[in-house]
C-alpha cells in the first residue's frame, strides 16, 4: 500500500485553477500528499479578475467538514478564503471538534485584482478565533499590516507586526515579501514563539504571472508539514517550490497569469533559496548561515 498522508484545505474555489483551492490541490499532489478540500466560496474568476463570489451555506461547510472529519487522518490543514464571520466560526469550531493540529492560516483578504475575498468585520472573527489555533499564520505584508496595526516601512516595523501578530496567540508568523519594493529579492520574515527568526529569500523575478502565489505557498507548508516534516524544512521546501513555480510561467490568460504548479518537480535545476537563522535575542550579535 502506498499510503499518502491525507491534508486537507479550507478554502475558497478559482474558476482560473491559479488560486484558491484549486491551487491547494495541485501543490498538495506535488509534494506527495492526499489533499481533501473543504469549499467556503465559489468564485468565478480568472487572470483578469474576481467577476463574482457565491459564499457556501454554513450548514454545507459543516457537513463537509463532518464528512472528512469522520473518515480521514488529516495530518495538516490550511485555511485561504474564508469570506465572512459566519464561515469562520464553523470553521473554527470544525477544526477544534476534530483535533486538527499542523494548521495554517493564509489569511486572504484581498485578490491581487483588488476584490475583497474577506469582508471588513470578519478580521476581528479570525485574529480572535482561528489565530490563536494556528502553528503558522502567513500574512502578506498587506494582511500583516491590518491584523497587527502596524504600517512596514522596514525591517524593524517588520519585526514589530510580526510579534504584534504572534501575540494573537499563534505559534509562529511568516511575513512574506511579494509585496515589497524591494527590486531585487524577495524576503520572507518568519518569527516563532521561542524567539527564532528565519529569513528566506530568493531572487525576486520580474514575473506578472503571480496568481495564487500565496496560495501554493502555504499549502507546500501544509503538505511538508502534514509529512512530518519540521517547520525549517517546511518553509525551505515552500519557498524553493513557490520560486520555480514562478520561474517557468505558463503563458496562460491574458492578465496575472497563474504560476507552475508543476515546476519544483519538472525543473532539472533547483532554484536557489538561502536561509538565513537568526535568534531574536541575538540580533545583533551575527547570526548562523545554512545553505541546504
Ligand atoms: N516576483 C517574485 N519573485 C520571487 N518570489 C516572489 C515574487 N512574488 C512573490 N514571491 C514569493 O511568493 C510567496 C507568496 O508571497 P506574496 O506574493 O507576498 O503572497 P500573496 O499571494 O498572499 O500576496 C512568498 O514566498 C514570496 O516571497
Ligand atoms: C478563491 C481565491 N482564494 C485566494 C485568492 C488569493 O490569491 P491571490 O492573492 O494570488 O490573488 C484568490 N484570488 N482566490
Amino acid at each position: 500500500m502506498n499510503a499518502k498522508p491525507q491534508v486537507l484545505t479550507i478554502a475558497g474555489s478559482d474558476s482560473g485553477g491559479g488560486a484558491g483551492i484549486q491551487a491547494d490541490l495541485k501543490t498538495f499532489q506535488e509534494l506527495g500528499t492526499f489533499g481533501c478540500s473543504v469549499l467556503t466560496a465559489v468564485t468565478a474568476q480568472n487572470t483578469t479578475g474576481v467577476h463574482g463570489i457565491y459564499p457556501m451555506d454554513q450548514q454545507a461547510v459543516k457537513q463537509q467538514i463532518d464528512a472528512i472529519g469522520t473518515d480521514f487522518d488529516i495530518r495538516a490543514v490550511k485555511t485561504g478564503m474564508l469570506f465572512d464571520a459566519n464561515l469562520i466560526e464553523e470553521v473554527t469550531q470544525g477544526i477544534k471538534r476534530y483535533h486538527w493540529g499542523n494548521l495554517v492560516i493564509d489569511p486572504v483578504m484581498i485578490a491581487k485584482g483588488g476584490a475583497s475575498l474577506l469582508q471588513q468585520e470578519a478580521v476581528e472573527a479570525i485574529k480572535h478565533s482561528l489565530i490563536p489555533l494556528a502553528a503558522l499564520i502567513t500574512p502578506n505584508i498587506p494582511e500583516a499590516e491590518v491584523l497587527s496595526g502596524i504600517q512596514i516601512i522596514d525591517t524593524e516595523s517588520r519585526k514589530q507586526a510580526a510579534e504584534a501578530i504572534l501575540q494573537l496567540g499563534a505559534g509562529a508568523v511568516i511575513i512574506k515579501g511579494g509585496h515589497s519594493t524591494d527590486p531585487d529579492v524577495a524576503e520572507d520574515f518568519y518569527l516563532d514563539q521561542d524567539g527564532m527568526m528565519l529569513f528566506l529569500r530568493s531572487e525576486r523575478l520580474a514575473t506578472k504571472e503571480t496568481h495564487g502565489t500565496g496560495c501554493t505557498f502555504s499549502a507546500a507548508l501544509t503538505a511538508e508539514l502534514g509529512k512530518g516534516r519540521t517547520m525549517e524544512e517546511a518553509l525551505f521546501t515552500a519557498k524553493e517550490f513557490i520560486q520555480a513555480a514562478l520561474a517557468h510561467p505558463l503563458g496562460i490568460g491574458s492578465g496575472h497569469g497563474p504560476t507552475h504548479h508543476a515546476a519544483y518537480r519538472e525543473s532539472k535545476e533547483k532554484e536557489v533559496v538561502h536561509l538565513v537563522r537568526q535568534s531574536s535575542d541575538l540580533f545583533s550579535n551575527g547570526y548562523a548561515q545554512r545553505r541546504y
